[in-house]
């Protein structure tokens, strides 16, 4: 039986959070303990009280009730109480009765939980464990961040993804063509930056039209919240930056454009990741860059990331289109000239890019072009290997033939020639007969319309024009004269009213038969669900055309595209119909040259519009069809290819594909799961295959555990069901209820000490063991992302009563609970009776650790001076060519370098858990 004496210090074992507690009374067979830090009082059977004797040691730090803290140097014992003696924070000798301790006093620390008997049951321990070790895994991924997404597993985006999120700051040109997902990559990206803490504010720009669309994307796909700020947001925060009171912003551009006291505040408010939609927009030229554009610089110089979309990058320009590369990389474009000098020289260097991927062996001459492409850099010793398939000469000669020439790593470009999948598209040319100048109310036009409308019946089409009083007129005369609804969509409307427009065209039982959209109608958004589209009239710009089209012709359209084009014979609108369809073949498929061809074409086009002349308009058409195939040509074998080079590695793209997939079919997160909500008192009910209810249960050990509301939720852990069922919620090892739950999981101390009874047929019974977990922790300033080196590792350790390392010898996995129930009591006795012992055990584990660490150490400073130098020595090359890159900015990487390096060799080592173990 327990001897208690009045003003012993006991901790309760089963209600830690009381603190410590002092014996009032020890009467016959009761002991009364009175628990200051709360004020209760409780009284216990002496022979079976919960409670756990309160004795420091040697070395440890403790504290009065004044606050006066002592190293201890010395215990003595009178009566049955203590005394500390020990050193004060003066460097005095002072004494500390066991009853002017502290009462607050938490013991957190495992081992000192696990010597006052505050041991939680073994499945807590065996959470933590699995929770570190999934952390783990999922930091060694190569798809860390990119998993959680409710998206197809596309290759051509999750490479796109997993390049972006590979270097430490994305500055990045996503220019896809139409409808390919770069939506779906930025989201990807945004995601993966603020899942392994690289980025906290992220401001995404966008067109008005395409506002809540972004929103809804991004809460649907990636549960990423964004909020909207306009004017009335902003307004209802007069005081102060209202940009600072939300991380992840949506704005429109037109909001800024109208307030340069709002662009002013954004830029004040600092953003680690500006995001551009639609960026063809931000026109620039030497003399009158737009505002947009002006706006947009400013962010990019002051944020680290910075992402640009836009499906048709030269559509206003190629000056424009090299205005933006510089916003994202000053240091590698910083002269058009040079640019342009550099595109005529695709073609070799895409041959050579070729060859080294084809694996073909490089003679003396083809070697030597190689160099003198690459005078800039030092590649003899690359060139000495590029023959050594072992080797890893020739992809870093890609990278840097990449890096070098062109657009190189900024701007991914995939089209629908390597994307495979799309559906064809079909053209019907309407040829009218009528007057071009009568209005609308009369004009064939309107009479063609409401023929094709009658002639689908139930399908739903998708009519665009170019101006919004087109739009306007026609929806009223489809309603007066024929009783027709259509919906309409244009730039005259609120937000509010086009996004209802767009949705009452979408539902399936509205009786909006046809969605009639201005040119604003013809960008970013998604309109798959149509097959049918009209174009009322022709866009001149060859990259209008394209987006039209690319409204219905992009991902996750199952039908045949029908174009229908209708047109007055021997109008302008009948040769532009001529010059796409004979000249471009723009409606069978998208020409990445036309713009091109347009530019060489100079005023032909327009004066054949304009005079309509027959043999101009032949011999116009002759003349595209000769430079189209030319330009295509050219293009194919050089920017294209190199494009291409960039944009997918299909291996590559493959593996990311497998490794999440596979991770999915592994099918460990859910047992996972099961465990932690078992531990947390989440109650958990089948709903179907691969899908489960999960409720609070009366048990909940926590006020609200992540993301579970009181009426359930729905979840399923299968990708092809969550993409068809967007009520349940997506469980992936990425899901916020997931990363959350292990977050919650790792910041408590519960389940750091723990007792298990094991049955182990290469262990003796009647021994015990520590099985330990330290943590190795390396911190530094933020800006050197030394998570990217060095994150968090857990380090397992197993030894023995003698001290021996079983850690490879004996896995966890491997200590089975045999399930018999111990006596707490007599446990928490034993441990103190061999309390030095245990410490000295933890002693040799904590050396067996360090040396794990060491290892950890190397290897990841290895890493680190790998990427770094990496990144110097290219600025060292591009000084070479570009003056404008100053030797600070050099200056400033040798120094991360220096500061992470020291960061690294200074990593912690800290004891997370231990259990001590007992064969049976
Ligand atoms: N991985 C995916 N899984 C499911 N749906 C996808 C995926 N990628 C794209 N989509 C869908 O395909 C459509 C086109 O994608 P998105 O809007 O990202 O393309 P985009 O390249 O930005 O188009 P645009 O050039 O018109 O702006 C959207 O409806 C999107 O939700």
């Amino acid at each position: 039986m327990n001897e208690f004496i009045p003003g012993q210090r006991w901790i309760s074992n089963t209600e830690s959070e009381l603190g410590l507690g002092m014996v009032m009374d020890a009467e016959f067979n009761r002991v009364t303990v009175l628990f200051l830090a709360t004020g209760d009082r409780r009284v216990y059977a002496r022979d079976n009280a919960p409670l756990t004797r309160v004795q420091f040691n040697e070395g440890d730090v403790i504290e009065s009730a004044d606050y006066a803290k002592i190293s201890v140097q010395q215990v003595q014992q009178h009566n049955g109480l203590l005394t500390y003696i020990g050193i004060d924070e003066d460097g005095q000798l002072q004494q500390i009765d066991e009853m002017e301790l502290n009462h607050h006093i938490q013991f957190n620390k495992p081992q000192d939980r696990l010597f006052t008997g505050q041991f939680d049951p073994t499945a807590w321990f065996l959470l933590r464990h699995e929770t570190w070790r999934r952390q783990q895994q999922h930091q060694q991924a190569a798809t860390k961040g990119l998993q959680g997404a409710r998206a197809s597993l596309i290759p051509h985006q999750l490479y796109i993804a997993h390049q972006a999120a590979s270097r430490a700051l994305p500055r990045i040109m996503l220019a896809d063509e139409v409808g390919l997902g770069k939506t779906i990559e930025a989201g990807l990206i945004i995601q993966h930056r603020l899942i392994n803490g690289l980025s906290k504010r992220v401001l995404i720009l966008v067109p008005e039209s395409l506002l809540h669309q972004w929103l809804v994307e991004m809460l649907r796909r990636f549960n990423l919240r964004f909020s909207i700020f306009d004017e009335s947001r902003c307004f209802a925060s007069p005081d102060e930056n209202p940009f600072l009171s939300e991380q992840l912003v949506l704005c429109s551009q037109r909001f800024f454009a109208d307030s340069a006291h709002r662009q002013q505040q954004a830029l004040d408010a600092g953003w680690d990741l500006v995001v551009v939609d639609e960026a063809h927009h931000l026109e620039w030229s030497e003399d009158a860059p737009s505002a947009d554009y002006l706006f947009v610089e400013q962010l990019a110089l002051a944020s680290p990331g910075l992402i640009l979309l836009t499906a048709t990058p030269e559509q206003l320009g190629k000056e424009s289109h090299f205005a933006r590369l510089r916003l994202l990389d000053p240091d590698r474009f910083y002269r058009f000239e040079q640019f342009l000098r550099e595109e005529s020289q695709f073609e070799p260097v895409a041959r050579l890019a070729n060859l080294l991927i084809s694996g073909e062996v490089l003679d003396a001459e083809q070697q030597g072009q190689l160099k003198n492409l690459l005078k800039q850099d030092n590649v003899d010793k690359l060139l000495q290997q590029v023959n050594d398939t072992q080797a890893n000469a020739r992809e870093e000669l890609i990278k840097l033939l990449l890096d070098h020439h062109g657009t190189g790593r900024i701007l991914f470009r995939n089209s629908r020639q390597t994307v495979q999948g799309f559906p064809d598209r079909q053209r019907h040319a309407y040829p009218l007969q009528g007057d071009d100048t009568a209005d609308l109310a009369n004009s064939p036009y309107l009479y063609w319309l409401v023929g094709q409308l009658k002639a689908l019946g139930d399908e739903k089409a998708l009519l665009i024009c170019k101006r919004a009083e087109t739009a306007i007129q026609l929806e009223q005369l489809l309603r007066q004269h024929v009783g027709h609804t259509a919906a309409v969509f244009h730039e005259g409307m609120s937000i509010v009213e086009s996004d209802r427009a767009a949705a009452f065209f979408a539902d399936e039982e509205s009786r909006a038969q046809v969605l009639i959209c201005s040119e604003i109608g013809s960008e970013g958004r998604n309109f798959q669900f149509v097959r049918h589209l009209f174009l009322f009239d022709l866009p001149e710009n060859p990259d209008l055309l394209q987006q039209r089209i690319g409204r219905l012709d992009r991902i996750g359209q199952k039908h045949v595209i029908q174009i229908h084009i209708p047109y007055l014979v021997d109008s302008a609108q009948h040769v532009l119909f001529r010059w796409y369809d004979e000249g471009l073949e723009a409606f069978r498929h998208n020409c990445s040259g036309a713009a091109q061809v347009l530019k060489l074409l100079g005023d032909a086009r327009d004066s054949a519009l304009l005079s309509r002349d027959a043999a101009a308009v032949e011999a116009l058409i002759a003349t595209t069809k000769t430079l189209s195939s030319q330009v295509e040509d050219e293009l194919h074998k050089g920017r294209d290819l190199l494009l291409e080079l960039n944009s997918c590695r299909p291996q590559e793209a493959a593996r990311l594909v497998d490794e999440i997939s596979a991770g999915e079919r592994d099918g460990s997160l859910w047992p996972f799961m099961e465990a932690m909500f078992d531990c947390y008192g989440v109650d958990v009910e089948d709903h179907s295959r691969d899908c489960h209810i999960l409720w609070p249960s009366e048990n909940l050990r926590i006020a609200h555990f992540p993301m579970l509301q009181d009426d359930g939720l729905t979840v399923t852990i299968n990708r092809d069901i969550a993409l068809a069922r967007e009520d349940m919620q997506f469980l992936t090892a990425e899901h916020p209820m997931v990363l959350s739950a292990m977050d919650l999981v790792l910041s408590s101390e519960t389940g750091n000490a723990a007792v298990s009874v094991i049955k182990h047929p290469q262990l003796k019974a009647g021994q015990f063991l520590l099985e330990l977990l330290f943590v190795a922790e390396c911190s530094a300033p933020a800006e050197l992302q030394i998570g990217r080196f060095l994150p968090h590792t857990p380090l397992r350790v197993l030894v023995d009563q003698h001290k021996k390392d079983l850690t490879l010898v004996i896995s966890h996995d491997s200590l089975v609970e045999t399930g018999d129930s111990f006596d707490k009591a007599q446990i928490s006795q034993f441990l103190n009776s061999q309390r030095q012992h245990i410490q000295d055990m933890i002693k040799v584990a904590e050396q067996l650790a360090g040396a794990q660490m060491q290892k950890l150490i190397a290897e990841s400073s290895n890493l680190m001076i790998a990427t770094l130098t990496g990144e110097i020595k290219r600025l060292v090359r591009l000084k070479k060519i570009n003056p404008g890159i100053k030797e600070q900015e050099i200056e400033q990487l040798k120094e991360m370098t220096m500061l992470s390096h020291e960061s690294i060799q200074e990593t912690q080592l800290r004891l997370d858990a231990v259990r001590f173990v007992i064969t049976s």
